[in-house]
């Protein structure tokens, strides 16, 4: 009996070893923390402090942020006084791994006050990515698509967006995933015998976006570097071709879940682009006029960084959700949050979850994580036959599901 929007699917928790989530908590969070301390020259206190959130994230149990701690209100609303007391793998997944980060951050001393205010402890990470000869390399091939036409080139940029999403940091920490997004799902022995593509409702969300110069594209984006270089190529080429007349970009306002983008990522990606040459320059100066004309604006929702589903999101967001054509979802975090984090049945319609979701919505993601709705039944059975049950965390297969 597959579950329904109205008998939801239960919430993820991290409390069974051996489970992913669990394995997220006690293994991927103490190689994050390993991994800033290696990216950066902290100070002494620093140190000490990312000591004692190892200790306390892997064996503690939740503590009440400080009294002045920035946005401490917010996370009283977000559940932090339900929670305190409790160990970090007995309360909802999703909260547990978002808070996670916003201790890391205070580790670190990114809300100051003092001389460590705002440093990104994942900055050299994305920075080494955004540079990476193959980020050069992914530039230079979209001159070889000058002969393709408008919608065969949106087509292209589409799936660039989508297997972008492939390139998570944090993800690829201890991703057990090596295949390459962009080609078949590795089965078990490697034989392949299921798409990489598992959903794919692309001619939906071309439908939505009509060559009329009129729609309002909302990209909630995710990864910085090589997500959001394909990302910002997409909507280049939609505002181009007149598949939307603006476009709207949220990022999220802090450092989040090692590889999330925020507006200094935006930066990074744009004077990449247009220090770039051909069609990357020139899409990465018509994003750079779209900010100055406002067909493209940057927004950073502190909602975007909250450890709660969408289902929970504030009025002002909602408001911002209906006025869009179409919101397009990136990435794993993006799709729990939009299905709930629940365990639900593969074969739940994806529209039945999302109906509560203001105006049609769209998902452009890598599965990193168990949760999936809206497979059809072969699908999930040919799945599991090819790889058990590693296709939903290995990363090594996407979806495009929308609800118009
Ligand atoms: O960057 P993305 O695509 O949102 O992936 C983030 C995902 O990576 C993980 O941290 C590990 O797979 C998930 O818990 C999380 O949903």
């Amino acid at each position: 009996m597959p579950d329904t929007a109205s008998q939801p699917a239960p919430v993820l928790l991290g409390n069974e070893p051996g489970s992913f989530p669990h394995g997220v908590l006690a293994e991927r969070h103490p190689a994050i923390i390993r991994q800033v301390r290696e990216a950066l020259p902290y100070e002494a206190g620093q140190h000490r402090a990312l000591d004692a959130l190892l200790a306390n994230c892997t064996e503690g149990v939740i503590e009440p942020l400080p009294g002045d701690a920035p946005g401490r209100d917010r996370w009283t609303a977000w559940g932090m006084d339900e929670y305190v007391g409790r160990s970090w793998f007995d309360v909802p997944w999703l909260w547990a791994e978002s808070h996670f980060y916003r201790r890391l951050l205070d580790a670190v001393g990114w809300f100051g006050p003092g001389a460590w205010q705002g440093i990104d402890p994942f900055r050299p990470a994305k920075l080494a990515e955004l540079d990476a000869p193959e980020t050069d390399e992914e530039l230079a091939a979209l001159d070889g698509l000058a002969g393709l036409s408008a919608d065969e080139l949106g087509r292209a940029l589409l799936h660039g967006s989508l297997w972008g999403n492939r390139a998570d940091l944090g993800f690829s920490l201890s991703a057990t995933g090596t295949g390459s997004g962009a080609g078949r799902g590795a089965g078990a022995g490697g034989r392949g015998e299921v798409p990489a593509l598992v959903a794919d409702d692309s001619e939906r969300l071309w439908s939505l976006l009509p060559p009329s110069g009129t729609g309002t594209l909302c990209l909630v984006a995710d990864n910085a570097g090589r997500e959001l270089v394909p990302d910002l190529l997409l909507v280049a080429h939609l505002l181009a071709h007149g598949r939307a007349g603006r476009a709207i970009l949220h990022v999220k306002p802090h450092p989040y879940y090692v590889s999330d983008a925020t507006t200094a990522d935006v930066v990074d990606a744009l004077r990449r682009l247009t220090g770039a040459s051909g069609t990357a320059a020139e899409y990465g100066r018509l994003l750079w006029s779209a900010l100055a004309d406002g067909r493209l604006t940057v927004r950073a929702h502190p909602f975007s960084c909250a450890p709660l589903p969408y289902t929970d999101m504030p009025d002002d967001l909602r408001a911002q959700f209906a006025q869009a054509t179409v919101t397009v979802l990136k990435g794993d975090l993006n799709y729990r949050r939009l299905v709930g984090d629940r365990l639900w049945s593969p074969t739940t319609p994806f529209a039945d979850v999302t109906a509560y979701f203001p105006g049609p919505v769209a998902t452009l993601r890598t599965l990193k994580s168990d949760v999936i709705t809206g497979l059809d039944a072969d699908t999930e059975t040919a799945l599991v036959a090819a790889e058990g049950q590693r296709w939903r965390t290995s990363g090594t297969h996407a979806l495009i599901q929308v609800r118009s």
